[in-house]
């Protein structure tokens, strides 16, 4: 396994192929110039074995590269000394038409970033809804079509699920987390389709790890997705659905070979990019992209 790329292992596609089409993003991601692993908030991170930052950076720089090549747009927010976590902006908000509602974090050795990343919003053009409720912003809600499927269990609270729908005006459904290896939403659901198309919300799809939740979200689930990817556990396991699409192009771990299969028979591109030692933070590519909706 090769852990130095600095190029995508698969060609990005720009343009439509196999009926799926790109939608051109924009991104927030954050260099991990300060990564390191020296607390645990989750069962990936584990202080005792060394971790490598300048390979951190290089793989990090092989996603961030695989975005521009792909004609994305990515903005950088610097990264803090002593918050070896801020490399994972998508915990960092959740924005909507230009609004970010902020990140209240719920680990003390995390909570600076949520100003942080409120300040980056304000000196950005964002109009910031400050929460009083603990969340984790993109790592806990994901747009799909005109809905917010929300997670809990593990990070953000029900409250904030109620808070979230107050600032956006949006239907949120709360889905219950049950396993700690995913403890955030984006580990266990992969947005395809993140925007409407021309034939309207039913063109939005996921892809998501069944066993990762409880009993009831598992059901809402297979009832509004009936069309879903639903991944193996082995690709779960490797922070398979820790993807970003773009409609067409789905970046996801070279480590998920099955779903790598199943996402080009459904006419999408998977592009490979290893995050292996970002993963030892317990973190991967959506992690690593926050997504500025104006
Ligand atoms: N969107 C994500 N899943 N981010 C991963 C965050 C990793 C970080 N070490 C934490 O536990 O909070």
């Amino acid at each position: 396994m090769s852990t130095q790329n600095t190029a995508p292992a698969t060609t990005p596609v720009t343009g439509s192929a196999s009926g799926r089409t790109q939608q051109i993003r924009r991104y927030l991601m954050c260099r991990p110039e300060h990564f390191t692993v020296s607390y645990t908030i989750n069962p990936w991170m584990e202080p005792a074995n060394p971790t490598d930052t300048a390979l951190a950076v290089r793989q990090w720089q092989a996603l961030y590269d695989t975005y521009i090549a792909l004609g994305h747009e990515v903005h950088l927010i610097d990264p803090i000394e002593g918050l070896p976590d801020m490399v994972y902006t998508a915990n960092g908000g959740f924005v909507i038409d230009n609004v970010a509602y902020g990140a209240k974090f719920r680990f003390q050795e995390r909570v600076p970033e949520g100003p942080a990343f409120m300040d980056w919003f304000r000196d950005n053009g964002f109009e910031v809804a400050e929460p009083v409720e603990v969340n984790e912003g993109e790592g806990d809600f994901l747009l799909v079509g005109d809905t917010i499927l929300a997670g809990t269990g593990f990070r953000s609270t029900g409250d904030s699920h109620r808070e979230l729908g107050d600032v956006f005006g949006k239907e949120v459904v709360s889905l219950t987390l049950v396993d700690p290896r995913f403890y955030h939403l984006d580990t266990a659901i992969s947005v395809l389709d993140p925007v409407e198309g021309p034939g309207g919300v039913e063109k939005a799809n996921i892809a998501y790890l069944e066993h990762a939740f409880d009993e009831r979200s598992q059901a809402i689930l297979a009832e509004r997705y009936p069309d879903a990817i639903r991944v193996a556990d082995a690709d779960g396991a490797v922070f398979g659905l820790n993807s970003a699409s773009d409609g067409l192009n789905v970046i996801i771990s070279p480590r998920a070979t099955g779903f790598e299969a199943q996402l080009r028979e459904r006419g999408y591109n998977p592009v490979l990019v290893d995050l292996s030692e970002l993963l030892l933070g317990g973190g991967g590519i959506k992690c690593c992209t926050l997504e500025l909706r104006r």
